[in-house]
Parts: structure tokens; sequence; C-alpha cells
């Protein structure tokens, strides 16, 4: 069946009275290899995607598929644990759903977090990128057809997709979190192959800094639906060419884990600091 704005916004009506009755301000969504938790917080609810999502959701490793709801001073964050890609065959609508999903249910700010290749070789593995923009290269935009014409505007501006100010203090608690970090943008590709070294080279001098499967399409509805976004890439590998070594998923899930401590902590400190304010 075709996964339509309505069915959404049911799903959306059913949850609300699932949901603990909190305000809800804050989504966050765990890439590959990352696994969050807020420690000073209590989590209230877990349910899985198939309870979530209006279609069918198939998993991947490396992403356990839940929803989880936790109250930070009296209000509600949102942590989603894992997301739905172009090349796991699910289409654009369907990978822009948990943007969209957080908007309907209250959220304004939307962080995604993602596991990325490093297009130059100054960026090492383990460090972390503020995503200052992107490139969007996997063909696919998720406001074609309805879902464009869902909601105004129908021509998004996209000219500061990831909010400066976020950016600003995203920048300034990974710092204090102890990650070696930057502004980059973020080169969205399709995969589900890594690239080849000259499309690695093609997308450093197209200005990418990282590289990546996902977030682009998040980012495109994130921002139709008046969401405010931060994006963070954990630099898991050095892209092809640049890796002496044959990339892996697995390479990039222990990257992943690896960083816990640090990314656990910078989330903490972001969702506290912005439920306040
Ligand atoms: O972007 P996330 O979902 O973190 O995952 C990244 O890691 C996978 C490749 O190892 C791809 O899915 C890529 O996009
Ligand atoms: O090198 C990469 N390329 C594409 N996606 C990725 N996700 C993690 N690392 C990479």
């Amino acid at each position: 069946m075709e996964f339509t704005p309505r069915a959404l916004e049911e799903r959306a009506r059913v949850l609300k009275e699932q949901l603990p009755s909190l305000p809800v301000s804050l989504a966050v969504v765990a890439g590959s290899g990352i696994e969050l938790v807020l420690p000073e917080a209590r989590k209230l609810l877990e349910l899985a995607y198939h309870q979530v999502f209006p279609f069918p959701v198939h998993g991947l490793i490396g992403h356990t598929p839940t929803l989880s709801f936790w109250e930070v001073q009296g209000r509600g964050v949102l942590m989603f644990h894992g997301r739905f890609h172009l090349y796991q065959g699910y289409s654009a609508a369907e990978v822009a759903a948990i943007p969209r999903l957080a908007g309907l249910l209250g959220v304004s700010t939307y962080i995604l977090t993602n596991a990325a290749g490093a297009l130059v070789p100054t960026l090492e593995p383990g460090s972390l990128v503020v995503l200052a923009d992107h490139l969007n290269l996997q063909g696919a935009n998720p406001l074609v057809g309805e879902w464009g014409r869902w909601r105004e505007p129908v021509f998004p501006d996209m000219t500061h997709a990831y909010d400066p100010d976020l950016r600003k203090l995203a920048l300034e608690l990974a710092r204090q979190a102890g990650f070696a970090v930057q502004e980059g943008v973020y080169a969205g590709v399709l995969g589900p192959s890594y690239e080849t070294p000259a499309e690695v080279r093609m997308l450093a001098q197209l200005g990418g800094t990282v590289v990546g499967m996902s977030t682009v399409q998040e980012v495109i509805a994130a921002r139709h639906m008046g969401l405010r976004v931060l994006g963070l890439s954990l630099v898991t590998n050095y892209a092809a060419g640049i890796a002496t070594r044959p990339l892996s998923h697995e390479e990039v899930l222990e990257a992943g884990a690896k960083a816990q401590g640090k990314l656990v902590k910078l989330l903490s400190e972001l969702t506290t600091k912005l439920v306040a304010a």
C-alpha cells in the first residue's frame, strides 16, 4: 500500500495518545553504530519501529529500530534509534518519515547523527563534523509528488538548512566533550556500495568534507516541516582511496562504538541546553 501523508497523520494522532503527555521539543536520530542514551534523563517508553511507522520496516546491522521517549526537565525528547535509507529500498517519502513524524508530534528541533567517511586526509577517523551544508547526490527528493504539496512552502529555501546557532553551540559542546571537531559539507550519495577512489576525488572537488548514504532526504523534509536542523557526522573511516585498507560496515560500526562515550556526553549536554532554551 502506498505511504501517504494521511497515513502518517493518522499514525501521529494514535501515537500522541500512547506517548506520555509532555510537551515534546526535540528529536534525535542515531546513525549507524551510534547507540544513544541520556544518562541523566528518564526513559519513559520504547516502541519498535513497526509500531511507529505505517509501512513495512526491515532492519539493518548497526541499527536497533526503536523509538524511545525521554523526560528531560519536564519535557519530552524523542530518540530514533536507526533510520531508513534509499539503498534499502525505502522510498524518499519513507526515508523522510522520521523528521515528518517528529514534526507532527510537536518537535521543533531535529538533531541527526550519522556515520561518514572522510573526503580529506586531514580529517581523522574518530573526529566529528558539524554539518554546515550538504550536496544531495542521491537523485531523489522527498518533496516530489503529493508530499511536496502536503504543506507550504512548495519550494523550500535551503540556504540555512543547518541552523547557524545550533552549529555554533554544537562546535563548542563537541570540543568540551573531547572531540576533534570542525564544520563541513556532507556529500549524500545513494550507496550501498562505497565510493570508488575517483568518486571520492570528485566529491572532494565538489566541496564535500564527508560522504555518507543518508541525511540529505531527512534534512530536506525537516526544513519543509519548519524544523531547526543540526547534523553531526561521526567520521568513522577515511573514504576510498584515502583509506589504506578496504572499507567495511563493521569498521564503521566499531568506530561508532568507540566514540560512544563522547557522543553520549555531547548529546546529553545538547539536549539539556536545548530543552531549557
Ligand atoms: O548514515 P548512517 O545511517 O549513519 O550510515 C552510514 O553507514 C552506512 C555505511 O557503512 C551507510 O548507511 C551510511 O550512510
Ligand atoms: O566512506 C563512506 N562512504 C559512504 N558512506 C559511509 N558511511 C560511513 N563511511 C562511509
